[in-house]
C-alpha cells in the first residue's frame, strides 16, 4: 500500500468526524425546530385535551409534566395553540382558570422556537400590576421552564437599580411591574429590547387603566412593534382605544367564559349581607369568632383601615392567627406574610386590594369583603381569591342599605349570581366596647382609628358610581363609635378626585405621598402634598390640630388655647405647643417652634434658629441631648445671705479698692494668701483621699473575703462577676461612689461606655453574626423564610435551567 494512502473502511480522523457530528446534530435540531413551527402552524386544536398533546418542545413538555400538569384547562386549550402560530390574544377567563400558563407556555416556545440565547438579549417582557403577582408569574416559569436554557429576571423595584442593571442587560425573559420596568428603560443602556418577540400583560385591563398609562406608553415606546402581544384577564378589556395604544396586529379574542351564564368560578358560593356601617365591625368580628378553624381573606379599602382592625382585633385574641397585608409594607414582610398565609391551614389575613387580582393562596375558604368594592369588575377579582381551579368557595360582600340597590344592580350587569343572606343576631357580638377600651388605653391605637375612619370617608367620597357611593347617606358619627372613638374626626375633601386614578398609580409615581401618613387615594393627597411643600407637619401636629378628636380632653384644649392668648392662631400656637411648653423650654418669644417664610423652624434661646424641613430633623431636635448642645453650659451663680445671686467673680467698688492700699501689694497679698489657702486645702484632700483609698480596700478585702466563703452558703451563678464591674450608672459612677470623690473616680473609673461580660449568652453570637454579616456588606434579615426576595433576585439572576 502507497505511503500515505488509508486503509479501506478506516473512520476519518477525529476532528473531523467531531464537526461532523456536531454539523449534524445542529442540522437535526434545525430540522426539529422547522418540524416544531410546522405543527405549530397547521396544529388542529379541535381534539386537544392534555400538554402532551400539544406541538411544544420537549424541553417544555418535561417541565409541565414535573409540575404535574396534565390536562389543559378551557382558557390553555384555546388561547395556547393560537399563541404558538404567533398570533395576538386578548385572553378572557374566570379567575383561578389558568391563564398564567396559556401565556407562559407560548413565551417559552417561541423563543425556543426562534433559538433565543443569551447573545439575543431580551426575548419577552410580561408586565403584572404587582410585586407579589409579579413574584408568582416568575417562579410558575421557574418551574416550568427548568429545561431551558434562558435566563430570566424578576424586576419588580425595592432594590437598587443599579445592582439590577447590569444583571438586565443579560435576560431573556423578564417579569415585571410597570413603573420599575419603565426606570429601567429609560435609564438603563445596558438593556437592549430592539430584539423583544413578545410582550405579555397579565391583568391586562388593571395595567390598561389611567393609573399605569405613563409608565405603559413609556415601556410600548421602547419595544419594537414589530412583536407578538398577549393579553390576560378574567376582566379582559375590549377598549379600543387602550388596544391602539399597544398596537395590537388583528387580535384574536380568546373568552371562554362569555357565553357562560356567569363570570365568577361555578364552586364559588356568593352571599351578601345588609348591614348598617357602623355594626359592621361587630359582625366581622362575630364571623371570624365562628369561623376560627377556616381560611379567610377579609378585604378593606385602605391601609388605615386594614392596620386598624388587625392591631385591635390582634388585643382581642380571637383564636386564629392574623395577618395583616397592604401596598405600604415593606416588601420583605410583604412576601413574608403571602408565604405564612400560602401556607397556612387556618388564618385570617386582612388587606386591601394590593392581594385582588391574580394571587394564587391555595385553598381559601372565604372572602370577606367588609368594605363595598369600587366596581363589579374588582368584585370579581376579589371573590376570584378562593374557589380556584375546581376548588369550592364562600364569599360573603358586607354592603350598607345605602350601597345595595346600586352594587347588586352592577354584579347582575356582570353575571355574578350573589345571594341575600341574614346575620342571626343572637350570634352577633357587640365588640364596640372593647374597641373603646383600647383606644382609651393607647392613643397610637386610637389615632389609627381615626385615621381608618378618615381613610374610609375618603374612599366612599372619591367613588365615581354615586348610584352606590353617598356619603352623605351614611352614619359616620355613629360609624367613628363604632370604631371606638370618642367623635367622628373631621375630614377634608377636595373636589374633583379620581379614587381609580389614584388607586393604581404605581408605586414610583406615589413616592412622595408613600413618605406621609396618608391614605393611597385622592387629590387630597396632592392638596396635602402642595401643604407639605409650605410647611412641614408631623402627626402630632395633625393630631393636636384635630380638636373634636379629643385626644386631648376639651379642658386640655382649653388650656392651650388660654395658655397661648386667643383662639385665632390656633393652629401655630399648637405648635408652639407642641415644641415648645411640651418641653417646658422657657417663654415662647425666645424658645420654641415658629414660622418663617413658610418654613418651620426651632428657636433655641441665643442659638441660630434650627431649621425643621423633616420629621426626622423635628426628633432630633427635638431631643434632650440636641437641646442640651444649643443650651449651651449655663452660667454658674453664687447666692448671698439676702438669697442674692451673683456671678462668681464681679468686680470690687472702685474706692474700696483705693482705700485698701497700692494695686501691686494688694496684688502680692491676694497671691500670697490664696497659695497658703490652696496648699492647706490640698493637705487635707490628700489625707480624706487617704482615708478613703484605705477604707475602699477594706471594703474591697471584706467583699472578696465574703464572695470566697459565700456569704450564706448559697450557690451563686453571677459570682464571677469581679468587684470592679458592679452596677454603674450611666456616667460611669458605681452605686456606692460619693459624689465627693471625683478626683479620684477619675482616675479609677474606666471609660463608661462598655462593660466587660464575664459570660455569654446568645444575644453575643447574634451580635458576632450580624457584625459579619454587616462587613460582608449584606444584612440577614429573615432567617427562617426559604423565599425571600434576596433568595428570588438571586434566582432572577440564574439561568432558567
Ligand atoms: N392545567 C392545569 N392543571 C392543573 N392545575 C392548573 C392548571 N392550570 C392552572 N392550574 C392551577 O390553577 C390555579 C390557578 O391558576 P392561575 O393562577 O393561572 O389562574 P388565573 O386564571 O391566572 O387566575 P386570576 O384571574 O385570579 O389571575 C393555580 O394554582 C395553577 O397551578
Amino acid at each position: 500500500m502507497a505511503k500515505g494512502a488509508k486503509p479501506p473502511g478506516s473512520l476519518p480522523p477525529l476532528k473531523s468526524r467531531r464537526k461532523e457530528s456536531r454539523s449534524l446534530k445542529r442540522k437535526r435540531e434545525e430540522e426539529e425546530l422547522e418540524a416544531l413551527e410546522k405543527a405549530a402552524q397547521e396544529f388542529d386544536a379541535s381534539n386537544l385535551t392534555n400538554f402532551s398533546d400539544l406541538p411544544i418542545s420537549k424541553a417544555t413538555a418535561t417541565g409541565l409534566d414535573k409540575s404535574h400538569f396534565k390536562v389543559l384547562t378551557d382558557i390553555q386549550r384555546k388561547a395556547i395553540p393560537l399563541a404558538l402560530k404567533g398570533r395576538d390574544i386578548l385572553g378572557a377567563a374566570k379567575t383561578g382558570s389558568g391563564k398564567t400558563l396559556a401565556f407562559l407556555i407560548p413565551v417559552l416556545e417561541i423563543l425556543h422556537r426562534r433559538k433565543w440565547t443569551q447573545d439575543d438579549g431580551l426575548g419577552a417582557l410580561i408586565i403584572s400590576p404587582t410585586r407579589e403577582l409579579a413574584i408568582q408569574i416568575f417562579e410558575v416559569l421557574r418551574k416550568i421552564g427548568q429545561r431551558h436554557s434562558f435566563s430570566a429576571g424578576l424586576v419588580i423595584g425595592g432594590k437598587n437599580l443599579q445592582d439590577e442593571r447590569e444583571r438586565l442587560g443579560r435576560m431573556n425573559i423578564l417579569v415585571c411591574t410597570p413603573g420599575r420596568m419603565k426606570q429601567h428603560l429609560e435609564q438603563n443602556p445596558d438593556l437592549d429590547t430592539y430584539g423583544l418577540q413578545l410582550l405579555v400583560l397579565d391583568e391586562a385591563d388593571r395595567i390598561l387603566d389611567m393609573g399605569f398609562k405613563d409608565a405603559i406608553d413609556a415601556i410600548v415606546q421602547g419595544i419594537p412593534k414589530d412583536r407578538q402581544t398577549l393579553l390576560f384577564s378574567a376582566t379582559q378589556t375590549k377598549n379600543v382605544n387602550d388596544l391602539a395604544r399597544l398596537s395590537l396586529k388583528n387580535p384574536e379574542y380568546v373568552s371562554v367564559h362569555e357565553s357562560a351564564s356567569t363570570a365568577t368560578p361555578g364552586k364559588l358560593q356568593q352571599h351578601y349581607i345588609v348591614t348598617p356601617l357602623p355594626e359592621k365591625l361587630d359582625i366581622l368580628w362575630s364571623f371570624i369568632r365562628a369561623n376560627v378553624k377556616s381560611k379567610i381573606l377579609v378585604f378593606l379599602s385602605s391601609t388605615k383601615q386594614v392596620r386598624f382592625v388587625y392591631e385591635t382585633f390582634r388585643q382581642m385574641q380571637p383564636g386564629i392567627p392574623l395577618l395583616h397585608l397592604h401596598g405600604k409594607q415593606k416588601q420583605t414582610a410583604r412576601l413574608e406574610i403571602t408565604a405564612k398565609f400560602s401556607s397556612s391551614k387556618n388564618s385570617c389575613l386582612f388587606a386591601t386590594d394590593v392581594v385582588a387580582r391574580g394571587l394564587d393562596f391555595p385553598a381559601v375558604d372565604w372572602v370577606i369583603q367588609v368594605d363595598c368594592p369600587e366596581d363589579a369588575d374588582t368584585y370579581i377579582h376579589r371573590v376570584g381569591r378562593t374557589a380556584r381551579y375546581e376548588r369550592d368557595g364562600r364569599a360573603v360582600l358586607f354592603l350598607c342599605p345605602t350601597e345595595e340597590k346600586g352594587m347588586l344592580a352592577r354584579l347582575q350587569v356582570k353575571k355574578v349570581p350573589i345571594e341575600k343572606i341574614n346575620v342571626r343576631q343572637n350570634k352577633k357580638q357587640s365588640i364596640q366596647n372593647q374597641l373603646q377600651g383600647i383606644c382609651f388605653k393607647d392613643p397610637e391605637i386610637k389615632y389609627l382609628g381615626q385615621k381608618a375612619f378618615t381613610s374610609y370617608a375618603r374612599s366612599v367620597y372619591i367613588q365615581k358610581d354615586r348610584d352606590i357611593f353617598d356619603l352623605e347617606k351614611l352614619p359616620l358619627q355613629e360609624y367613628a363609635t363604632s370604631l371606638g372613638l370618642p367623635g367622628a374626626p373631621r375630614v377634608k375633601f377636595l373636589k374633583g378626585e379620581d379614587a381609580k386614578r389614584r388607586k393604581n398609580a404605581p408605586r414610583a409615581l406615589l413616592k412622595d405621598d408613600d413618605s406621609s401618613d396618608e391614605e393611597e387615594s385622592g387629590e387630597e393627597k396632592e392638596g396635602a402634598k402642595k401643604d407639605a411643600k409650605k410647611e412641614v407637619r408631623t402627626r402630632y401636629d395633625r393630631m393636636f390640630e384635630r380638636q373634636n378628636q379629643n385626644i386631648f380632653k376639651p379642658h386640655f384644649t382649653e388650656i392651650i388655647r388660654h395658655g397661648e392668648g386667643g383662639e385665632g392662631e390656633v393652629e401655630d400656637k399648637d405648635e408652639d405647643f407642641l415644641a415648645v411648653k411640651g418641653h417646658g423650654y422657657g417663654s415662647e418669644t425666645e424658645e420654641g417652634s415658629g414660622k418663617k417664610d413658610g418654613q418651620r423652624y426651632i428657636q433655641v434661646h441665643g442659638k441660630e434658629p434650627i431649621l425643621i424641613d423633616s420629621k426626622r430633623r423635628e426628633k432630633l431636635a427635638m431631643s434632650k441631648k440636641a437641646l442640651l448642645k444649643y443650651k449651651g453650659t449655663g452660667t454658674k451663680l453664687v447666692f448671698d445671705d439676702e438669697g442674692e445671686a451673683h456671678a462668681i467673680y464681679e468686680f470690687e467698688d472702685e474706692e474700696e479698692f483705693a482705700k485698701a492700699g497700692d494695686a501691686e501689694e494688694q496684688r502680692g497679698r491676694f497671691l500670697a494668701e490664696e497659695s497658703r489657702r490652696v496648699s492647706a486645702a490640698d493637705e487635707e484632700d490628700k489625707t480624706i483621699a487617704k482615708e478613703k483609698r484605705r477604707a475602699k480596700k477594706e471594703r474591697q478585702k471584706a467583699r472578696l473575703l465574703e464572695e470566697m466563703e459565700g456569704s450564706d452558703g448559697e450557690d451563686i451563678g453571677v459570682q464571677l462577676v469581679p468587684y470592679e464591674e458592679d452596677e454603674r450608672d450611666e456616667a460611669g459612677r458605681r452605686e456606692d461612689d460619693d459624689e465627693d470623690e471625683a478626683p479620684e473616680l477619675v482616675e479609677e473609673a474606666p471609660p463608661a461606655k462598655k462593660q466587660k461580660k464575664w459570660f455569654e449568652d446568645d444575644s453575643d453570637e447574634e451580635r458576632r453574626k450580624r457584625k459579619k454579616a454587616k462587613k460582608k456588606g449584606r444584612v440577614v434579615e429573615m432567617d427562617e423564610a426559604p423565599e425571600t426576595l434576596d433568595d428570588l433576585e438571586a434566582l432572577a439572576a440564574g439561568l432558567l435551567a
